[in-house]
């Protein structure tokens, strides 16, 4: 398992930084047999620009994600050629961001706008090589929630399951139970798309499948 700091890479294969502090993100790379060498989360602004529409804004913050942790990567003798790997979970009700709710008030906004309706997800992932080349890919999810009950509504909210998840719900939770429909990746929802970001880091000759067979 991997850490902030240095832990060994007896295997000798390619090292791969995930830029992130999401559990999520580090689960879903784990579950495809991906071993990050090193976290280094990167703090990013996550304010939207002027006018910035859903697709731009996780493209933006998962390339300055992966850069802020290039930068910290390319100047440790371990890290200088590894793979570095971020991603960016946007949630939007028509052209409405909704943010990442760290407040109740807030996930109530967000589930007042998703019950009853349609949303898209995007989530943008972000591969610099060890030769610094910069690829990224962009995922669409559609997701249809149930009108939600007062009922629902107050107990979810008192679960505190949307705390610091991109429009206030997480779906690998709680409120996979308001999902009538799913158009697209599941794993993109939950925060890194995995057959996007396996095709990437193969397509870049990272060893995905080198570890499989250990499993086994
Ligand atoms: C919609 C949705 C989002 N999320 C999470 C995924 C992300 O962790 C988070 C979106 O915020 P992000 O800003 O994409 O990610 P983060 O700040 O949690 O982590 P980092 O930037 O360090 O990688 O919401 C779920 O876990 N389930 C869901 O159903």
């Amino acid at each position: 398992m991997a850490s902030s700091s240095d832990v060994s890479n007896p295997s000798g294969r390619p090292k791969l930084v995930l830029a992130s502090a999401s559990p999520r993100r580090l689960g879903l790379l784990q579950q495809a047999g991906i071993e990050p060498y090193a976290l280094l989360p990167a703090d990013v602004d996550e304010t939207p620009l002027k006018n910035e529409g859903a697709k731009d804004l996780a493209k933006r913050l998962a390339r300055s994600k992966a850069e802020v942790a290039r930068k910290v990567a390319r100047v440790r003798d371990d890290l200088k050629d590894a793979y570095i790997l971020s991603a960016d979970t946007v949630v939007v009700v028509g052209k409405r961001i909704l943010p990442k709710a760290e407040l109740v008030d807030e996930a109530a906004a967000c589930l007042r706008l998703l019950s009853g309706r349609a949303h898209r997800v995007y989530t943008s992932v972000c591969l610099i090589t060890p030769k610094d080349s910069v690829r990224e890919r962009l995922v669409e999810t559609r997701v249809r929630f149930k009108r939600l009950s007062r009922d629902e509504f107050e107990r979810y909210l008192a679960s505190g399951d949307w705390r610091g998840k991109a429009g206030g719900y997480a779906i690998q939770g709680l409120a996979g139970t308001f999902v009538i429909k799913l158009v697209g990746s599941y794993s993109n929802v939950v925060g890194l798309p995995l057959y996007e970001a396996a095709a990437l880091l193969d397509g870049e000759g990272y060893p995905v499948r080198s570890s499989w067979l250990d499993a086994a």
